[in-house]
């Protein structure tokens, strides 16, 4: 079995397929498109992909692509810790207070921003497609005066020197990864799993007040509890919106297939993205 992922070598996604697939051929793609366009073109069996950070929210190329690009399911999901570290190429191990640039990828940057604020505020930031990109970035380039921010497995893999551990805002920083297939049968793993999904990504009927109000009613009469509702543009106008809801239940016989057909009734699209085990690392 191939699963794909964002890569290269030792991206935090890296870690995630590592856990949920130690034995399996895993293949790195630079962007989450690619990884995602592998599942559906059929190039590999499964995706994992990041989802949502605790600092930073959704990874909204991951959420807008399976909603307008691919027919996908996520089938799990898997926790992961999440610790930033700030590394250099060992000849700059001396000077790296004259650090110019600092590389990542833009989620890590965003939950660094206040020890890069008043540690490197003269640096320029500059963007790359992963955590490990930049990297590899810095091994590839010894003479150059940057820095990166990435994981533990990252400076190890491109022989990096950390100059400072743990630099996110926050200490409580995870990361919800998904594994996304062509198929709806969740993802088993021996280890067994912490709690149950269900991912729906619905559209209001137009010109119709309060539709918000009665899919949650739908919801909430049956006693379904949400963990996460997010609006997301709907990319045709202002002001136009579809709406992501997460669901702290499988999918059942009779209350969620019933609380679906209540916001289709309504008027709504509803696109069930995946019910599935979350699994979590620590
Ligand atoms: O760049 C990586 O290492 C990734 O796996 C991507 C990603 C993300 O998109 O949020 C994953 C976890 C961290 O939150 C930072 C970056």
């Amino acid at each position: 079995m191939r699963i794909g992922f964002l890569g290269p070598m030792a991206t935090f996604t890296d870690m995630a397929v590592k856990h949920l697939f130690p034995l399996q051929e895993h293949v790195p793609f630079m962007t989450i498109p690619e990884c995602i366009e592998a599942v559906h073109f059929e190039k590999v069996d499964y995706a994992v992909v990041p989802l949502e950070n605790t600092l930073e929210g959704s990874v909204h190329l991951t959420v807008d692509y399976l909603f307008h690009e691919v027919e996908l399911k996520i089938i799990a999901e898997l926790t992961v810790p999440i610790q930033q570290h700030l590394m250099v190429h060992p000849d700059h191990v001396e000077n790296s207070m004259e650090v110019e640039k600092i590389l990542s990828h833009s989620h890590a940057t965003a939950q660094c921003h206040q020890y890069l604020h008043r540690h490197y505020r003269g640096a320029s930031i500059e963007y790359t497609t992963s955590t490990a990109a930049a990297a590899k970035y810095l091994k590839e380039h010894p003479e150059m005066k940057i820095a990166a921010i990435a994981n533990e497995l990252a400076a190890d893999t491109y022989g990096l020197s950390i100059i400072q551990h743990g630099i996110q805002d926050f200490d409580r920083n995870h990361t919800r990864f998904v594994v996304l297939s062509r198929t709806k049968k969740p993802l088993e793993l021996e280890s067994g799993f912490s709690n149950e999904k269900t991912t729906l990504m619905v559209t209001l009927p137009s010109n119709h007040s309060g539709a918000l109000h009665q899919v949650l009613s739908a919801l909430a009469w049956r006693k379904i509890n949400l963990s996460k509702i997010e609006s997301r543009p709907l990319k045709t106008g202002l002001g136009d919106y579809f709406f992501i809801l997460d669901i702290e239940q499988a999918m059942d016989e009779v209350l969620l297939p019933n609380a679906i057909k209540e916001m289709e009734a309504l008027g709504c699209g509803v696109k069930l993205l995946g019910s599935y085990p979350v699994y979590s690392t620590e």
